[in-house]
């Protein structure tokens, strides 16, 4: 058992259906698997027992049940005080969440969400066991009204893709694992990301080793997004980083403040990756079919998204792009968007909304938010870990369009789904700080890691 975040590599997730499978071939030969969870988690309650009241158990009528009474018993051996009830104990030192886990299939009812709300207002931590109890582990999405807010959740066999987006994030806590001695004996139904190496710089390189980003957008008032966006294709190692702000006069500056940026065009720039919509309002429109039949490759962002989602002439050019061409990067009002659906409906499952969306327009997508899932057709869905509310401020989604727009320059040959794993989670880790990491110091954040 140890804690999971942040990773250092890429790690497996698997979904309910897939969980189950690995579990009942796991069982054929290692019957005593809810012995070693009930370990698992005792070992656990133990180290997160802060003082000497008793150790409250909720068990559940199923195995996430069975996994609780097998810890309460471990902790009665070990001589810890333990409450085994759906009723809270005088002065709990610590929950264990044992209610419902994978078997969840139902909005909770109200004796149980009564046991759920006692659990939240009793004051001490909650461990949950596998799940927090009323949260679906496909989707991080509570079955009914709520679900369990824990302060540790321990992850039992296999990591579910549902504690990594959307809600999930909100009601894991701290994330423990242990996979209970077993090796998933199938694919992964989904990848959570760890960090990629960065884009190689040969001694001899030059600057036109290292590509050329075309960024378009910025119209009045909203010049600084394409202008975050420039800045950080530039800090990310772009040979050439270019703007091409819409209703820039002709004798002004690219950016007056980062010298080293200038100003070109599509037609100027035909093997340019384009970095498209920061900031740029309704005006892309008229840009939009030029770029979308000239760039090889293209970051599509914000009112590029969105003027996409209003014309069906633009949809029909972007899904005649080559493969792995075009990457989305939609955050959930965007992709509710180009869905036709509303974003409480996306956000119920997003990797299934990514998957639709990449499918839809055969491209790459990056659905952002808490848990940004990466998608591409033919590609596993991938699962950011990294990012937190540090990254909810203006400019922050231009910055990881520029930073995927600058990686991408400089490894031409690499499909859209492999540089938007390696930027998304570069991007996640930057925003990391506590607080609000404003988007130009998430630049400079970025900058040490290409
Ligand atoms: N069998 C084993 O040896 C192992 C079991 N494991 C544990 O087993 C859990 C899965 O066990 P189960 O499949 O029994 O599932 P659960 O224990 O999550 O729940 C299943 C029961 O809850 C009921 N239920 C579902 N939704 C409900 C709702 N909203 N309100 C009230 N009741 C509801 C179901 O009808 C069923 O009776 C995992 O989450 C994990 O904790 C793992 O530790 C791996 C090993
Ligand atoms: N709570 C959060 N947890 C993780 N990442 C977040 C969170 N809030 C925002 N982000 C990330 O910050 C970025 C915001 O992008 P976006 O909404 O397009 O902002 P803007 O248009 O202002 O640049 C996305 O990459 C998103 O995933």
């Amino acid at each position: 058992m140890h804690a999971l975040l942040p990773t250092t590599t890429t790690l497996p997730l698997f979904d309910v259906a897939a969980s189950r499978r690995i579990e009942a071939r796991a069982l054929a030969h290692s019957p005593d698997l809810m012995a070693r969870a009930g370990l698992s988690i005792a070992k656990l309650a133990l180290a997160l027992r802060r003082d000497e009241g008793p150790v409250w158990v909720a068990c559940g009528p199923g195995n996430n049940g069975g996994d609780g009474r097998v810890a309460a018993q471990r902790l009665a051996e070990a001589g810890i005080a333990v409450h085994l009830s759906h009723s809270p104990p005088e002065r709990p030192a610590l929950v264990i969440d044992a209610l419902l886990g994978l078997g969840l299939n139902r909005a909770p009812a109200p004796e149980l969400l009564a046991t759920m709300a006692a659990m939240q207002a009793c004051g001490a931590a909650i461990l949950a066991v596998d799940l927090p109890s009323g949260l679906l582990g496909d989707t991080g999405q509570p079955a009914g009204e709520r679900a369990v807010r824990a302060d540790h959740t321990l992850q039992l066999l296999t990591l579910k893709p549902g504690l990594f987006t959307g809600e999930g994030r909100a009601h894991g806590g701290r994330l423990w694992f242990d996979d209970l001695g077993i090796t998933p004996d199938e694919a992964a139904s989904a990848d959570l990301l760890g960090p990629a190496a960065a884009p190689a710089r040969s001694q001899t390189s030059h600057k036109g080793s290292h590509g050329q980003v075309l960024v378009v957008g910025g119209a009045p008032g909203t010049q600084g997004a394409a202008r975050l966006a420039a800045r950080t294709a530039l800090a990310c190692g772009a040979g050439r980083v270019y703007v091409d702000l819409l209703d820039l006069s002709a004798d002004e500056a690219a950016d007056p403040g980062q010298p080293e940026l200038m100003r070109g065009t599509a037609a100027e720039l035909p093997q340019a990756v384009g970095v498209i919509g920061c900031g740029a309002g309704a005006a892309i429109s008229d840009a939009l079919p030029a770029l979308l039949q000239r760039l090889p490759r293209l970051v599509i962002d914000a009112d590029a998204l969105n003027a996409i989602a209003a014309d069906a002439s633009l949809q029909a050019l972007l899904c005649a792009r080559a493969p792995a061409s075009t990457l989305l990067t939609p955050h959930p009002l965007e992709a509710a968007r180009l869905l036709g659906c509303d974003t409480v409906s996306l956000q119920a499952d997003r990797l299934a909304a990514a998957q639709a969306l990449a499918e839809r327009f055969s491209c790459t997508v990056v659905l952002k938010g808490s848990g940004s899932v990466i998608a591409s057709r033919g590609e596993r869905p991938a699962i950011c870990a990294s990012g937190g509310p540090a990254l909810a401020t203006a400019g922050s989604g231009d910055v990881l369009a520029g930073w995927l727009g600058g990686l991408w320059a400089q490894q031409p040959g690499a499909p859209a789904h492999r540089i938007a794993c390696a930027g998304v989670d570069a991007h996640g880790r930057a925003g990391e700080a506590g607080g609000v990491r404003r988007a130009g110091d998430l630049i400079s954040q970025l900058a040490p890691s290409r």
